[in-house]
């Protein structure tokens, strides 16, 4: 019995073991990194939010919209992902951090082949209408070249960056999704061709920002975080070595 007793104690006093048993009580009571809010299928269900500081992701249906932005805020349970095309059919709203937070996420249904005219109509309300809106991300899968509504979707949005006025509603941010699905061979190709493909269509979209979701560590979330603090306006000390990380970016939305 005290031979088991010792060996068990000596066991527990090594930090990696310490450090194990912390994380693993800890987990549970995990700090709440989002929130789901609200879904809208039809612009009156677009909840006000009180003009929270916005962000929306779109993309080819599949494209991995839900997937990155689970990635963000790492909470894989507040979303719904599928290999099939057209999971996600709402608009969501997801706040970031604590009550009540500072920024809100929009994830929305895809375009293209297995997209839906009221998707479509849905997510043109939402960004002609929302005054609180700051970045649109378009997303591409990193494993094709853009196609024909990639095309015109992005050139369509890139032509909504000035209203009227002259005054610029928000900014386009392009984001390949999917890196990991390239062979490393091909990197050095397929991106520059992507990244050209999104000049020619629309000058005004900023350059893209390169992910993958399945990497282990995922790649290029931290940049997005930092991506989406920027574009809300949060105060960001640019010297941080802990830039773009979780609780960086929940603590950046918090204050
Ligand atoms: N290999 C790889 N697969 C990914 C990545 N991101 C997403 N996926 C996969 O792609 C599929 C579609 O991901 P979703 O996040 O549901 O895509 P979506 O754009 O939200 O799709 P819809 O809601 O249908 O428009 C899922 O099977 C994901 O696991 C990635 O970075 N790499
Ligand atoms: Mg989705």
């Amino acid at each position: 019995m005290s031979i088991v007793f010792h060996h068990v104690s000596k066991r527990l006093k090594t930090p990696q073991r310490l450090l194990a048993r912390q994380k693993s009580s800890a987990a549970p009571f995990r700090v709440k990194t989002a929130e789901f809010l609200a879904a809208a299928s039809a612009a009156d269900q677009i909840p006000a939010l009180n003009g929270r500081p916005e962000i929306i992701v779109t993309g080819r249906a599949n494209c991995g919209k839900s997937t990155l932005l689970s990635a963000v805020l790492g909470q894989k349970d507040l979303f719904r992902t599928s290999k099939k095309a057209g999971c996600t059919r709402t608009l969501n709203f997801y706040r970031v951090g604590e009550h009540p937070g500072s920024v809100v996420l929009v994830d929305a249904p895809g375009y293209g082949a297995r997209g839906r005219p009221e998707w479509g109509d849905l997510f043109n309300t939402y960004i002609t209408t929302r005054k609180q809106l700051k970045r649109v991300y378009i997303l591409f899968n990193g494993k094709h070249p853009l196609n024909p509504a990639d095309l015109e979707m992005v050139a369509n949005l890139s032509d909504t960056l000035y209203t009227q006025e002259g005054a610029q509603p928000y900014t386009l941010q392009a984001i390949i999704t999917k890196a990991d699905c390239i062979p490393s061979h091909l990197l050095s190709e397929v991106l520059p061709k992507i990244h050209q493909q999104i000049w020619e269509a629309a000058p005004l979209c900023l350059p893209p920002i390169v992910t993958s979701a399945m990497m282990t560590p995922k790649f290029g979330i931290e940049e997005v975080r930092s991506n989406i603090a920027e574009a809300c306006g949060l105060a960001i000390p640019s010297d941080s070595a802990s830039r773009g990380n979780l609780s960086w970016f929940v603590n950046s939305v918090n204050k």
